[in-house]
């Protein structure tokens, strides 16, 4: 069976709508079987940065603390619902702890590469990949953390300079989302050594013209369906040790409505 733990958690993100992401996270866990679901209380105030350059990192910390707890005593595969990108990383570290070499599948428009030092908008969301790969702040990255030669980043097209810099570095593979062919991400994930692999998805990986309740459209992104053959080529060769699925903002319950027959798909694909 598949427990999906949603996580209404907005503190990460960097968008003025952040606060958006609860609803998201809610009308996503609104179409979900209830008995399958479990909901995470995240704290209702912005939080502190405690003195770093992580905004938020109090409430943050919070969260990661109640994910960490529930998840301690999970046997059935996790599927996290968001709330922001970095929601994944309790249940990455929770998978990592169970797979010795956990691989990693990240598909967002954005990278997620900078440490404290590097961000600009000091948003943790936009520190949660490199986070995965155990580095910035130790109280919330995994440790140890993926090896970078285990993970594939999917649909990055928004990079900032700090990102470009640390991907051309790193050996990180990296795949286009807009002609992502069926195999090419079962691929990717076989050529390393990966015996399991974590799939995170931020919605922002798509194609503006697939959802509409984002906070940062990136054009030239995915296709759903293109998406969903890969989840099913990539699962038929490597097992998936749980998901995240992030990023959902609606405009307003109507608007989320438009948007939920692709998420589903997409969460059923995880699932
Ligand atoms: N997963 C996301 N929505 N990431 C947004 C990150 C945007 C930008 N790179 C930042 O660090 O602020």
């Amino acid at each position: 069976m598949t427990r999906f733990v949603v996580v209404p958690q907005w503190q990460g993100s960097p968008a003025a709508r952040a606060m958006q992401l609860v609803d998201g996270a809610e009308a996503i866990a609104g179409d979900l079987p209830r008995s399958a679901c479990v909901r995470v209380d995240v704290p209702l105030e912005a939080g502190d940065a405690l003195g770093t350059r992580v905004h938020r990192l109090s409430t943050l910390q919070q969260t990661r603390a109640r994910i960490d707890d529930l998840l301690a005593s999970e046997t059935d595969r996790i599927v996290i619902v968001g709330g922001d990108c970095s929601v994944a990383l309790g249940g990455i570290a929770h998978a990592a702890a169970r797979n010795e070499r956990l691989g990693l599948v990240w598909f967002d428009a954005h990278g997620d590469l900078h440490t404290p030092d590097s961000s600009v908008s000091g948003a943790f969301a936009g520190m949660a990949l490199r986070a995965a790969l155990g580095d910035g702040e130790s109280s919330l990255a995994v440790s140890p953390g993926i090896a970078p030669s285990r993970t594939v980043l999917v649909g990055a097209r928004d990079l900032d300079v700090a990102e470009s810099a640390f991907l051309a570095d790193t050996p990180l593979a990296r795949l286009d989302a807009v002609d992502l062919a069926d195999t090419a991400l079962a691929d990717a994930v076989s050529q390393t050594d990966a015996d399991a692999v974590w799939v995170h998805l931020d919605l922002d990986v798509l194609d503006p013209a697939a959802i509409t309740g984002l906070t940062a459209a990136s054009p030239f992104g995915a296709d759903p369906a293109r998406i969903v053959a890969a989840l099913a080529a990539l699962r038929a060769r490597v097992p998936l040790a749980g998901a995240s699925i992030t990023g959902f903002a609606p405009a307003s319950a109507a608007a989320a409505v438009d948007d939920l027959g692709t998420i589903l798909r997409l969460v059923g694909a995880l699932a």
